[in-house]
C-alpha cells in the first residue's frame, strides 16, 4: 500500500481543551479516505492541521514523506484542498477564474487549464460567469482550482454541503474517478452517513476529538463476518434467555415477532438445534441487511467517549 498521508498521535489543544486527541491514521494513494463524525467532533480542526491552517500541539502529519511541521513548503506541495468555500470571482467566467489562479501558482499551462476544465466535465460552460453556475457546478470548478497544480491528495471538507442530491452525486462520481483515474488519495469529511457509504473506501469515524474507528467501508457495514438475524421465536423471552447461556457475548434482544441476533451465519443450524430442543417453535428465519448507520450507531455507543461538553 502507498501511503501518502500519515497522522502520528497528532493532538490539538485549544484554549487549554483538547479538542483533537492522539489521532492517528494513513491515507494511501487511489482511495478515498472520509472523515465521519457528528458536528462538533473534530473533523474540520484536523483537516485545517492537515494542510497547515492551524499549528500540532503535539504529534506530527507528513505528507508524502514530508513533515508539516518541519518541511512545510514540501508537504504542502502535494497537497489541493478545498477547506472553506472556494474563492471564486463571480463576474468572472469559470476560465478567467482558473487563469487567475493559475498566475498565482507559477508552471500552469493553458493546456493544463483545459485538461483539468475536461476532468471535471465543466468544458461546455467553462466560458459563462461564474455567476451563472450551479452551486455544483462552483463546487467542480473549486475542483479544478485545486487540481490545477497536480496534488497528490485532495482534502474536501464538507464537499456536498448545501448540494442538492444530483450535485451530490456529482461530486461523488467527479471524486471516485480522481482517486481512480489519476490515483490521487482524496479525504473527504461528512456527518452524512450514506453519503460516505457511497463515496469512500475507507472510513475513520471521529467522535469528541478521538478517533474510534478506521475500516473498510465493506467491514464497516457488515462488521467481520457476523450478520444480524430476526427470528420468529416463541416464546422470545425463553429464547433470548438460552441465547444468552449458550452465548454469552452475543448481541440479542427481543424484536416484534420474536427476536433479533447477531451471530456468524454458522451458528444459526446449532442454535436452531437448541431452540427446538428446548420446545421453542421457531417459525422464520430472516437476514437483515445492515446499513453503515447501525454500524455507526453500535460503534459510537461501544467505544466512545463520553461527551466534553
Ligand atoms: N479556534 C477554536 N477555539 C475554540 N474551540 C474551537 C476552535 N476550533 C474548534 N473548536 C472546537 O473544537 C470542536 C471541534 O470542532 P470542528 O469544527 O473541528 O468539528 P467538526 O467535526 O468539523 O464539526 P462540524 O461538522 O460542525 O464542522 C468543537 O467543539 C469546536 O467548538
Amino acid at each position: 500500500m502507498d501511503t501518502i498521508v500519515e497522522l502520528k498521535n497528532v493532538t490539538k489543544v485549544i484554549k487549554g481543551r483538547t479538542i483533537i486527541d492522539n489521532i492517528s491514521f494513513q491515507v494511501n494513494k487511489g482511495e478515498v479516505f472520509g472523515f465521519l463524525g457528528p458536528n462538533g467532533a473534530g473533523k474540520t480542526t484536523t483537516i485545517r492541521m492537515i494542510v497547515g491552517l492551524i499549528g500540532i500541539t503535539s504529534g506530527d502529519i507528513t505528507v508524502g514523506g514530508s513533515s508539516i511541521k518541519s518541511n512545510f513548503e514540501d508537504a504542502v506541495r502535494h497537497i489541493g484542498a478545498i477547506v472553506e468555500n472556494p474563492e471564486m470571482y463571480k463576474f468572472l467566467t469559470g476560465y478567467q477564474n482558473l487563469v487567475h489562479y493559475a498566475r498565482m501558482s507559477k508552471g500552469i499551462s493553458k493546456e493544463k487549464i483545459a485538461e483539468t476544465v475536461e476532468l471535471v466535465g465543466l468544458t461546455e460552460r467553462i466560458n459563462d460567469k461564474v455567476k451563472t453556475y450551479s452551486l455544483g457546478m462552483r463546487q467542480r470548478l473549486g475542483l479544478a482550482q485545486c487540481l490545477l497544480h497536480d496534488p497528490q491528495v485532495l482534502i474536501l471538507d464538507e464537499p456536498t454541503n448545501g448540494l442538492d442530491p444530483a450535485g451530490i452525486r456529482e461530486i461523488r462520481d467527479y471524486v471516485r474517478l480522481l482517486a481512480r483515474e489519476k490515483n490521487l488519495a482524496v479525504i473527504v469529511s461528512s456527518h452524512l452517513l450514506s453519503e460516505m457509504e457511497m463515496m469512500c473506501d475507507r472510513i475513520g469515524i471521529i467522535q469528541n476529538g478521538r478517533l474510534i474507528d478506521v475500516q473498510l467501508v465493506h467491514e464497516l457495514v457488515h462488521g467481520e463476518s457476523k450478520m444480524t438475524y430476526e427470528m420468529e421465536v416463541v416464546p422470545s423471552d425463553k429464547a433470548l434467555a438460552l441465547l444468552g447461556t449458550h452465548y454469552p457475548n452475543v448481541r440479542a434482544h427481543r424484536s416484534r415477532n420474536g427476536i433479533t441476533v447477531e451471530l456468524p451465519k454458522e451458528e444459526i443450524p446449532n442454535l436452531v438445534k437448541i431452540f427446538v430442543k428446548e420446545d421453542i417453535q421457531v417459525f422464520a428465519i430472516k437476514e437483515v441487511a445492515r446499513t453503515l448507520e447501525d454500524r455507526f450507531l453500535e460503534l459510537t455507543t461501544e467505544k466512545g467517549a463520553p461527551s466534553r461538553g
